[in-house]
């Protein structure tokens, strides 16, 4: 990026400014702290200053979002010098599922599509009963603060339920989307001892059934530490006879009374969450979130970031095997709707979301890069074909959106929306980098740096730089660092994770670049698939970009392979269908990189292959490609969505000069 202002593509009304909460926030920090910001920029600046600022930035967005919590105790931070080691509100109890079910009433919820087949809605009173039995039901079985219960289920409304429920509990949830094989729910669940599993009979994917009843029974077996299985009826027979130990989750539900919910008030850092990192490098890692870091990172993103208001009705499309879920269904502590679909975003084809966006009044569309991607090059026009007047900002996740899915948002979508490329992820249950409410959308790059996030990107001597690529790192502390990892009792491997590399600094492991003259933010791709030809750093999204402007190109992935002292770049491409990898697309291929990157990133060799391999929440793997391409064992194709692609990046003749 040099120092020039990309086109700029949207920019907010000065009505639409005054409606935001961002603008109620700054309203709020005038009023009550005398801190007085004039725009986006300065406010961040002034929210990551110090730690005084940070502390007030905090405390004024529990006020301002109103928290509930038994005592919030006057020390705000503790520690702060110390990465790892700094704790927020160190004297505070709350707990997580009472701020999420704060509304009540006969307003929805929740409301859940099941592709094109199903189609439910949660009131408020009605979800809060559910949990209300569901927490009984798990105390019954003995379910205790710091316990682990854990889902194994679509994104449908029982899996808030027993989320909602064990954290009324105390108690840790996580949760595993049934793409997942009996080794892969084995990596995760068998490495942190759930003493209550809940499980899908079958679930919906591209129209057809997929059973998932005998995953559960084998993997049951193997997981001793599981003491009851509760298994949910979707799309299968709900029989649970096949597995020990095991109910219908919706019989047994109905033995418990409901009524006001006891929720157990926990230290603001006790465990809420166990999520998994992608795990294609090895055993999955797993990464322990608190409950009010959770809460204070979420509110702080929907409402300030996003735009989340009173009576929203937010989407992001994800499974429960992503954090992105996580996520979204915090939604209702800043009093929104959670719209939840899980299947396939193409059942029957890519209108399901924007009918759904539609039919429910969504405000917020959140989806991934690739899907943008792949309206672009089918040539889909949302924006003609429904009324997508409701929906104000559309947020991108799951691997950079190029300048292009820009240009396909604001040309095929919606002229008139806040487009939110936003970034962070597992690690942090949320994001480093996100949208701005208030300010505007520049072509190709994320609006902003987060608030209280003193995100900066360094070179390789850990000095800040400004239009030039680097390494994204935090330098002070924010309440969604990891608690912990589990199973790692001297924090060896969480500090190697994040502050091994920079001292008193947490290293993302993203390649980015901010701009001196918007503040806005690019990522070139994670930091460990960096190219390195002739010792240049090159983000594999700088080739991405290129590439797939040429029609023919559906998709591609590019590694570094290592020839003698040097590394080459070699690109492999999946062509659209009709198409074929001549001498002639070879050339453009390598023009198209040529003159819109640089010579520096051409390829030594581009090469087809049928098919690309992505992880289960959509990331392509260039590790796992690279490993392959070495002749190194992949470590953990379990954590692939099409492990078998992976073959076609094998022993190839090409890559052996
Ligand atoms: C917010 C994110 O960064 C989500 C992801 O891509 O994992």
């Amino acid at each position: 990026m040099s120092a020039q202002k990309p086109e700029m593509l949207w920019q907010p009304s000065q009505e639409r400014i005054a409606s935001t909460r961002l603008s109620g926030f700054m309203d709020h920090l005038k009023r009550q702290y005398g801190v007085e910001v004039r725009d986006y920029p300065a406010l961040w600046d002034w929210s990551r200053a110090s730690r005084e600022n940070v502390e007030t930035f905090w405390s004024a967005l529990w006020d301002f979002c109103g928290v509930v919590a038994e005592t919030r105790g006057d020390r705000v931070t503790a520690d702060f010098e110390k990465m790892p080691g700094a704790a927020f509100f160190p004297d505070a109890k709350l707990n997580f599922a009472e701020n999420l079910l704060q509304q009540q009433g006969r307003g929805d919820a929740i409301v859940f599509w099941g592709e094109d087949k199903v189609k439910t809605r949660l009131s408020h009173d009605a979800l809060y009963q559910r949990v209300s039995k569901v927490a009984q039901g798990l105390k019954e079985q003995g379910v205790e603060p710091g316990d682990r219960v854990a889902a194994y289920l679509p994104n449908m409304p029982e899996t808030m339920i027993v989320m909602l429920a064990t954290a009324s509990l105390g108690a840790i949830f996580s949760s595993c989307s049934p793409d997942f094989g009996p080794q892969g729910v084995l990596d995760r669940f068998g490495q942190i001892e759930p003493k209550v599993l809940f499980a899908v009979d079958a679930y919906y994917y591209n129209g057809k059934v997929r059973p998932s009843a005998p995953t559960v029974a084998e993997v049951v077996k193997q997981l001793p530490s599981v003491q009851k299985t509760l298994l949910v009826h979707y799309a299968g027979d709900g029989d649970p006879s096949g597995i020990d130990n095991a109910e219908r989750m919706d019989a047994w539900e109905e033995r418990f009374p409901g009524g006001p919910i006891d929720f157990v008030q926990m230290p603001f850092n006790s465990p809420l969450y166990i999520l998994f990192s992608s795990g294609t490098t090895g055993q999955p890692k797993c990464i322990v979130h608190g409950a009010g870091g959770t809460l204070l990172q979420h509110l702080k993103e929907h409402q300030l970031q996003t735009d989340v208001r009173p009576g929203d009705r937010t989407f992001y499309f994800t499974t429960c095997g992503w954090m992105m879920w996580n996520w979204l269904v915090s939604a209702l502590a800043s009093r929104a709707t959670v719209l939840l679909y899980d299947g396939s975003p193409f059942a029957p084809d890519w209108r399901i979301l924007f009918r759904m966006a539609q039919e429910e009044g969504m405000t917020q569309f959140g989806t991934s890069a690739k899907f943008i991607d792949a309206l672009g090059n089918g040539g889909a026009m949302p924006g003609q074909e429904f009324d997508l007047s409701s929906v104000r900002t559309l947020m991108s996740t799951g691997s950079p959106l190029l300048a292009e899915g820009f240009d396909v948002v604001y040309n095929n979508i919606k002229s008139d929306i806040c487009l939110s490329s936003i970034a962070g992820g597992t690690d942090i249950v949320g994001c480093f980098v996100a949208g701005n409410p208030i300010g505007p959308v520049y072509r190709g790059e994320i609006q902003a740096r987060c608030l209280a996030l003193d995100v900066d990107v360094y070179d390789e001597n850990g000095q800040s730089v400004r239009d030039q690529k680097g390494e994204l790192v935090c330098r002070k502390p924010f309440p969604s660092m990891p608690v912990k990892f589990w199973n790692d009792p001297d924090g060896t491997r969480f500090f190697n994770a994040y502050f091994a590399t920079y001292e008193n600094t947490w290293h993302h492991g993203d390649f980015a670049e901010i701009s001196s003259v918007t503040g806005g933010v690019v990522i070139y791709g994670r930091s460990d698939a960096t190219l390195n030809p002739g010792g240049v750093r090159i983000g594999t999204a700088e080739i991405y970009r290129q590439v797939e402007k040429l029609p023919e190109v559906a998709e591609s992935i590019v590694i570094g392979q290592n020839v003698g002292d040097d590394q080459r770049v070699v690109l492999f491409v999946h062509l659209n269908e009709g198409y074929q990898l001549t001498e002639d697309l070879v050339t453009r291929i390598k023009q198209q990189i040529k003159s819109g990157a640089s010579p520096r990133h051409v390829p030594a060799k581009v090469l087809e292959v049928p098919e690309i391999p992505r992880t289960r929440s959509g990331k392509i793997v260039e590790l796992a490609v690279r490993d392959v391409v070495h002749g190194n064992v992949v470590k953990n194709k379990e954590a692939l969505a099409n492990p078998e692609a992976l073959k076609h990046f094998e022993g190839r003749d090409e890559l052996r000069d």
